[in-house]
């Protein structure tokens, strides 16, 4: 087991006793004898209520900021753990964090945006490896690539995220790019990354039963340029996006060099044509003013605008701009983002996409649209505990965006499924309600005339639906064959 003074930490105790701790804990149910405990103010709770029972648990210090020391020193009055207070805990856990783990893979990138961070982040390890380096992505859908982890959260907190860092450098993985999401930013999980290249995708509603706003979204996403890459890193920041300009503006200011991704500003990887078909696109684009064409493999502007995003990050991370080039019509698409997830015999496609926001849903409906020669139906609902201001929202982008529209459960969590569904339908009056996901995609499936596409949108990869506090198993890919299967009679 790993031991570490404080002081090697970066850490300082009250008392001036340099201990040394054997591991870091957030949660002070992870607390084991010899522990660092984290104690740092949550949305619900200051964590310095639980140091009790992290010392219950044998802690051997406690990190915490001005709000917790009161309890803090009250509680350890009594024990032999030490006590260290700054003035930003959570800032300095990361810190600790990726000193007491020691090793990060060599070049790491971070993307931040509403939509296509796990895309882009896939997209980048994609590249990474075609050119035969040893290479993950981290976020939404764990660790992939040359080494494999589950995940959690999309951007983990500091203690998970160096741990993992640790191990898979040690596995012999020496390129990271990583999903920054604004929770993670907010919350200074990722603070102790070193990165060579961050890139900035788009700014839309989410998330603002956390931020409030949506100044103190963007202020949140901001952070990964002003506060976590460092002024000889490369920003690749989408200049189509109104928020791109401002993120350009705030790293120039710190003389950080901007590469810009567009397909109507200006930019230095930039789309000048699209030609689409059945499968995919074939994209014209300039770089640095010179002309060049890749086959994409891919249905969606936005898909080539991610693709292009994820080698300007290759680019910035020191790779060969033409090299990179060359391998991008190998790029896969991503589980669950805009994938074929089977067939009517007749021809008609369903698509499964991990379209949980207004504009991702507008943006994913606009993308099928010129594929689609018939009805384009879409199955969708909202999450439950998460921003509710977007539910009618994303009621009315499916209603604009789809001829026929079905409103079922997402993850309803703790709510109530029928008044998440009201509040989407509300934005779509029209749409049918069913409650059951299952049922919903059977109906959608079974409605299906050929030149007809069927989008089931908001849970992508995922493998489970969560009611109340269980995880039901449910899989939107499986869920669509099965629906065909039980139409047509075969599997
Ligand atoms: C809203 C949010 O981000 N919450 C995260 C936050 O919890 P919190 O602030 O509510 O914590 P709290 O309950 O007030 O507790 C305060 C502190 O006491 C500690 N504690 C708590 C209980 C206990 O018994 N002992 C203990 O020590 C907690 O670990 C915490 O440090 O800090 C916790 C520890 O890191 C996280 O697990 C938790 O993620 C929750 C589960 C969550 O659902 N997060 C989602 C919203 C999230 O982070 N999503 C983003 C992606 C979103 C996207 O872009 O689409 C992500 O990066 O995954
Ligand atoms: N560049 C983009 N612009 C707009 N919409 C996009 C873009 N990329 C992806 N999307 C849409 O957003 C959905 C989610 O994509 P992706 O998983 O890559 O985003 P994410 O930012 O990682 O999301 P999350 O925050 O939930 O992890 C996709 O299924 C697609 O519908
Ligand atoms: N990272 C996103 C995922 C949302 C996925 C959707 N299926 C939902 O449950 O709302 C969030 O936590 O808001
Ligand atoms: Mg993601």
């Amino acid at each position: 087991m790993a031991e570490r003074r404080l002081s090697d930490l970066g850490l300082t105790p009250m008392s001036g006793n340099d201990v040394v701790v054997s591991g870091l804990a957030l949660d002070s149910r992870k607390v084991k004898p010899g522990t660092l405990f984290a104690a740092i103010p949550g949305t619900r709770v200051h964590g310095a209520e639980f140091i009790q029972y992290a010392l219950r648990m044998g802690a051997g210090a406690v990190l915490t900021d001005r709000a917790g020391a009161e309890i803090a020193a009250e509680e350890l009055a009594a024990s032999y753990a030490v006590l260290v207070v700054v003035e930003d805990a959570a800032e300095a856990l990361a810190h600790s964090a990726a000193l007491f783990f020691g090793a990060q893979p060599e070049t790491m990138v971070a993307v931040t945006g509403t939509n296509g961070k796990t895309s882009v982040a896939s997209f980048t390890r994609q590249i990474w490896e075609a050119l035969k380096i040893n290479a993950v992505n981290i976020g939404t859908t764990g660790v992939e690539g040359a080494y494999e982890a589950p995940g959690i959260h999309t951007t983990p907190e500091p203690v998970t995220l160096h741990s993992v860092l640790a191990d898979m450098a040690a596995a012999g993985v020496t390129h990271a790019a990583m999903e920054a999401s604004s929770h993670g930013l907010d919350q200074s999980r990722m603070d102790g990354v070193r990165l060579a290249a961050a890139a900035f995708t788009n700014l839309t509603q989410d998330h603002l039963d956390y931020h409030g706003t949506m100044e103190a979204y963007f202020e949140a996403k901001l952070r990964l340029f002003t506060g976590l890459l460092p002024e000889d890193g490369v920003a690749v920041v989408n200049l189509d996006d109104p928020h791109g300009p401002r993120v350009a503006e705030a790293c120039e200011a710190r003389g950080i060099e901007v590469l810009g991704v567009a397909q109507y500003a200006e930019a230095a990887l930039k789309i000048t044509g699209r030609r689409i078909d059945e499968t995919g696109q074939d994209v014209l684009f300039r770089w640095q003013g010179e002309a060049r064409q890749v086959r994409l493999n891919l249905i969606g502007a936005f898909q080539a605008m991610n693709v292009l995003t994820a080698a300007g990050l290759v680019i910035a991370g020191g790779e060969d701009p033409d090299a990179v080039f060359a391998v991008l019509p190998q790029m896969q698409g991503v589980r669950g983002r805009m994938q074929l997830a089977a067939r009517r015999s007749h021809g008609a496609p369903i698509y499964v996409d991990y379209s949980h926001t207004p504009d991702s849903l507008d943006v994913a409906l606009k993308a099928l649209r010129p594929h689609v020669l018939g009805r384009l139906a879409v199955v969708f609902g909202a999450g439950g505990d998460r921003d509710t201001s977007k539910r009618p929202l994303m009621g009315k982008a499916a209603c604009e965006g789809a001829d026929v529209v079905f409103v079922t459960d997402d993850n309803p969590r703790t709510e109530d499924p029928a008044a998440i569904r009201a509040a989407v339908m509300a934005g779509c009056p029209e749409a049918t309600e069913v409650a059951d996901r299952a049922e919903a995609i059977l109906r959608a499936v079974d409605m299906l005339e050929p030149g007809d596409a069927l989008l089931i949108a908001g849970k992508g990869h995922e493998t489970g639906q969560q009611m109340g506090d269980v995880v039901y198993p449910f899989d939107d890919v499986e869920q669509a064959s099965v629906a065909v299967a039980a139409l047509e009679g075969a599997i």
